[in-house]
């Protein structure tokens, strides 16, 4: 009898729905998820992941989350969408602009991808310009403009410069690569005047998790400010990762623009993009810059959101996350020298990359420069140990609230295994 996976190859493209699902960066075939649980995921043959996956960043309380769940059940008894105004659209709208520094205004969209593309009409719309400056490696969606040296999955399939972009419309953004601050000052003294904005990950994340090094913030706020374009902070993975309020608060930023989604949604498809409210006054029904959505604001994935949000507004929340995460991070580090390996890691709040590499990479090219190989061969025994890393180099980890003390040492111990054999 043919398998799920040999019966997806004939209808989804590659037999998935996002590309990095489908293994191509590690090899092999992916295994058929039936449920989740906390800290697992479980396959259709029964076998059982601790999973540092996440989704890619929304289950910061794990799968299944009683809380969660109770809101979105209770919700969908309601409706499931009503293409009209609710109460949980304004206390989402609330909860995000007291959290998030710079957000006066915002709009829900459904996904990242539509809340970056958004972002930047805003952006072109208010300055009148049209280039775009994006940093090499960072990902923020698949927007046509943003397919430009992409990272995350159009990076792990070789496709940063993905075909069916318009050459027009790809040579009107710009790049350089992340942490550089003198091409940054290259590129804005030569065209600074031309720019409608800058979109930076305030952490990257879809090279691996990279850190901005310091004074890369500050000198992208300055410049911006300096020629009179837009800083947009795509915070789709950082926004209530890396701390409540997400990196902009983390790091005391002052973003115009700002895009969440992952955790705001909790696991149900959500994006948000928002601003001075000068900038977001310009959006239809107020402005002439145009952007809608049939299921935008969606009841349940409002009810979602706002009930992880509310359970990870919490005193010790992200200082247990990060602790957990480090730990995580520096022991796998640790154990792997200890076994004559090179690997380093990044890690910020509850995201974490470990590299196969002497020092913690800074930029896309570094990253690239790991030792890859070793990466896949590290998946395959990690996961033939059960547990699910991200199957690809230029993805991060995702360790959540259910994430135990236990679950933590099993990792550890696995990995002790595993790079036995690397
Ligand atoms: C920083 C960043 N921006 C944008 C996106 C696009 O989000 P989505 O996959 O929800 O479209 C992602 C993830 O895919 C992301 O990590
Ligand atoms: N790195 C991506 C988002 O953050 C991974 C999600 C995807 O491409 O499926």
């Amino acid at each position: 009898m043919e398998s799920y996976w040999q019966r997806a190859q004939n209808v989804l493209p590659g037999g998935v729905n996002s590309p990095v699902r489908s293994f191509k960066g590690v090899g092999g075939e992916p295994f058929f998820v039936k449920r989740g649980q906390g800290p697992y995921l479980f396959d259709d043959q029964g076998r059982q992941y601790i999973d540092f996956v996440m989704s890619y960043g929304p289950l910061i309380l794990g799968h299944a989350h009683p809380k969660v769940v109770a809101a979105v059940s209770e919700q969908a008894t309601q409706g499931l969408s009503y293409g009209a105004p609710t109460d949980l659209e304004v206390e989402m709208a609330e909860t995000l602009v007291q959290a998030v520094p710079g957000l006066e205004m915002v709009r829900m969209v459904n996904s990242g991808t539509e809340a970056t593309m958004a972002a930047i009409r805003v952006a072109r719309g208010v300055t009148g310009r049209d280039r775009i400056l994006k940093f090499a490696g960072s990902y923020h969606g698949h927007g046509d403009s943003l397919l430009v040296k992409a990272g995350s999955g159009a990076a792990t399939m070789g496709v940063p410069d993905s075909l069916g972009v318009p050459k027009a419309l790809a040579e009107l953004t710009l790049t350089v690569p992340y942490n550089d601050v003198d091409a940054l000052r290259t590129v804005f003294n030569a065209v600074g005047d031309q720019i409608a904005a800058v979109i930076m990950e305030p952490v990257a994340g879809n090279m691996g998790t990279v850190l901005p090094q310091p004074g890369f913030l500050d000198t992208v706020r300055q410049l911006t400010r300096q020629y009179g374009a837009l800083w947009i902070v795509d915070e789709v993975m950082t926004g209530f990762r890396v701390a409540w309020g997400g990196a902009s608060r983390l790091f005391g930023l002052e973003p115009d623009l700002v895009c969440l989604a992952k955790v705001i949604g909790a696991g149900m498809p959500v994006g948000a993009y928002g601003g001075k409210k000068s900038y977001m006054q310009e959006v239809a029904p107020l402005g002439p810059v145009y952007q809608a959505g049939t299921l935008s604001g969606n009841p349940v994935a409002m009810a979602a959101g706002l009930a992880q949000l509310h359970e990870i507004h919490q005193p010790d929340f992200y200082s247990q996350l990060e602790q957990k995460t480090r730990t995580l991070a520096e022991e796998l580090v640790a154990r792997g020298r200890a076994h004559g390996i090179a690997v380093s890691a990044n890690t910020i709040g509850g995201m974490f990359t470990l590299f196969f590499s002497d020092m913690p990479p800074r930029n896309f090219d570094e990253v690239s420069h790991s030792d890859h190989a070793r990466y896949r061969k590290f998946f395959h025994g990690m996961l033939e140990q059960g547990v699910f890393f991200p199957p690809s180099p230029f993805e991060t980890a995702f360790p959540s609230w259910a994430h135990t003390e236990a679950t933590i040492q099993a990792t550890l111990e696995a990995a002790d295994r595993v790079f036995q054999q690397l």
